[in-house]
């Protein structure tokens, strides 16, 4: 073998100038990927040993070993790999070997923010050794091959290659570390930079320590444990592992209430490890919140809090996701386009719906305790994911009118069981607080029927609702929106036509403020309510509006009338101002109850008063 110098392809030549001035703020990604290369050298001489394994040569014990010298400057990455022979050396240490590269040089812009965000994406390999190193050297032999090969490079255009003295398997990568770049010779460094990057990834990392005797490791101790948890087949993994693992993904102090963890094969190869916290972090609710995954490629770290592969109904999950299919510089934008990522992302959300399932079939009271935590993230699903719809709805846990009280609740298939003959459809109420929605007059027809009623008043429920359609092919239906459904009976009908041309001259009195006066049979022991149109706005989504600061249209709502209530049928006698006051004061009772406030109070009292005096 001759000692020869080679030009490096111009490609090489753009990167490496590009590369250290727009990458030097993220100077540590350079020990990521030589760390990963070498782990990837382990891999292929794993997999080429499968055939055969005198490729070994007694030697199975793959490792990747970074020693630092102070002396001499310089910091090795050296791993027992696949190794490169002359000819590999000088075809993947000069060139790119990626389709579209040139089109990639091509579309930089010059400016380094810009570019260094589009060559992050690139992706930059093995050539990033030159953001903290003016000279690289590189010697290796491969497996079954008897010589070793040098490489060397100030990256500047050409590159040397020659004979080495290397005598055992794989690659040494030394670093000629620049001066400003000596930090790395800090062993509190390369751990703290090892431990991001390398913790889990299945090669043992060993880091040289200074003044530990040579003995049999050589002065070398593991700076990770080499084996990726994840990676380990279930029941190789004790539930103490799966807890302190997660302690250490998530910095909890606390344990899970649940994981799932699993090897998913076929169109995509992927792991992944999902956790239900049991404990809310405090910064749920905070928009800015960092969520997602950790990423990993092929047991190598990429990337922590990669939402894409969660939704945002699903951001109390923490855990990881380790794909065989993304490549290794994958960047946020790219997950973010990519139909991969797409794909992972339905299918985690299912998991992760069906971990909860189970957890609610199998132990209630954790559920109950996740859903007092994370209920109303939950509740954000319906409207962000549609295709889930039901399997989030048969995960939502109500109020209703069969308790009828706050502490216990009920979900949608309990519901569904208890349903009584003749009734078609799940009955819910939406209002301001417990009691308000409890008491709601809309609800007293269905009390009496003995139809349940789910009672709702936290803030976001309105909204929730108006995206659950069905459920198990029922529908939903809001007690105070729209007509009921229910017929009338004969005696019912009876009392609307005695009184039929009261209708006419309560919409008359009301005028505008109503959109429609009705007959209704909603209700047994009040005289009226107001309702909202079926496809109009209702009164919690307007204070919802408001409360967030927006414009609301202002609620329009249908007045209905009781026909067989004493103050109602007494309309029909009552003249002038006497009738004005009834239908006013009736008015203003259905407002109350449906919206807790009145706009014009006062009034309110004054023809209460005048009421009252006229009965004393
Ligand atoms: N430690 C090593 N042992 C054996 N081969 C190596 C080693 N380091 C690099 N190589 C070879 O050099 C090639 C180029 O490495 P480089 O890091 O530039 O790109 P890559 O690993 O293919 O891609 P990327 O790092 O972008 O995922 C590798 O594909 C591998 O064949």
């Amino acid at each position: 073998m001759t000692t020869q110098t080679h030009g490096f392809q111009t490609e090489v030549q753009q990167l490496l100038q590009l590369m250290i001035h727009s990458l030097y703020s993220n100077r540590d990604i350079f020990l990521r990927e030589l760390i990963s290369n070498a782990a990837d050298a382990a891999d292929k001489l794993r997999f080429k040993a499968l055939e055969n394994a005198d490729l070994y040569e007694g030697d199975g014990d793959l490792k990747v070993r970074i020693k630092a010298d102070k002396d001499k400057g310089t910091l090795t990455i050296s791993d027992n790999g696949i190794g490169m022979t002359e000819s590999e050396i000088v075809e993947h240490l000069g060139t790119i070997a990626k389709s579209g590269t040139k089109a990639f040089f091509q579309s930089l812009s010059g400016d380094a923010a810009k570019d260094s965000q589009l060559i992050g994406q690139f992706g930059v390999g093995f050539y990033s050794a030159f953001i903290v190193a003016d000279t690289v050297e590189v010697h290796s032999r491969a497996a079954g091959a008897k010589e070793g090969v040098m490489w060397r490079s100030k990256g500047e255009g050409t590159f040397e290659t020659g004979p080495s003295d290397k005598t055992s398997r794989g690659t040494d990568i030394v670093l000629f570390l620049k001066d400003d770049d000596k930090d790395f010779l800090e062993s509190y460094k390369l751990e703290q930079v090892i431990h991001t990057y390398s913790d889990h990834i299945g090669v043992p990392v060993e880091l040289y320590k200074e003044g530990k005797e040579e003995g049999e490791d050589g002065g070398f101790a593991p700076v990770n444990q080499g084996t990726a948890l994840w990676t380990k087949s279930k029941s190789e993994v004790s539930d103490e592992e799966y807890v302190s693992f997660y302690q250490h993904l998530s910095h909890d102090f606390g344990e899970p209430l649940t994981w799932s963890h699993n090897k998913v094969e076929g169109k995509h190869e992927y792991t992944s490890l999902l956790y239900i916290p049991k404990n809310a972090p405090w910064d749920l609710y905070q928009r800015e919140r960092q969520h997602g995954l950790k990423l990993y490629v092929k047991r190598v770290f990429i990337m922590d809090d990669a939402e894409v592969f969660l939704p945002q109904y699903l951001r109390f999950v923490k855990g990881l996701v380790d794909s065989a299919d993304l490549p290794l510089n994958v960047s946020r934008e790219i997950l973010q386009d990519s139909k991969l990522t797409q794909s992972m992302k339905g299918a985690i959300s299912k998991r992760i719906l069906s971990m909860l399932e189970k957890l609610a079939k199998d132990k209630p009271e954790d559920y109950a305790g996740f859903w007092k935590n994370f209920g109303a993230v939950l509740k954000e699903g319906p409207a962000e994911d549609f295709a889930n719809r039901e399997a989030i709805a048969g995960l939502l846990r109500f109020n209703s009118t069969h308790h009828d009280d706050t502490e216990h609740l009920v979900s949608l298939d309990e519901y569904l069981e208890r349903m009584p003959e003749g009734q078609d459809k799940i009955y819910y109420v939406v209002a301001d607080s417990f009691n308000a929605a409890r008491f709601s007059p809309h609800l007293e027809v269905l009390r009496k029927k003995g139809f349940e009623v789910l009672l709702l008043s936290e803030r976001i429920d309105d909204w929730m609702m108006s995206h659950l359609t069905e459920y198990k092919g029922k529908p939903f239906a809001s007690a105070t929106r729209g007509e009921l459904d229910i017929e009338a009976t004969d005696e019912e009908k009876e009392a609307e036509k005695a009184i039929e041309g009261v209708l006419a001259k309560v919409k008359d009195s009301l005028g505008d403020k109503v959109s429609e006066v009705r007959f209704t049979h909603r209700l047994t022991d009040s005289p009226a309510c107001v309702v909202t149109d079926e496809h109009g706005m209702s009164s919690q989504m307007a204070k919802l509006l408001a409360s967030v600061g927006q414009a609301a249209p202002e609620v329009k709502y249908i007045f209905e009338l009781n026909p067989e209530h004493p103050v109602v049928k007494s309309l029909d006698g009552r003249e002038g101002e006497n009738f004005e006051d009834a239908v006013a004061l009736l008015f203003e009772q259905a407002l109350l109850a449906e919206r807790g406030s009145l706009e014009d109070p006062s009034g309110f009292v004054k023809r209460l008063n005048k009421l009252m005096l006229q009965g004393l």
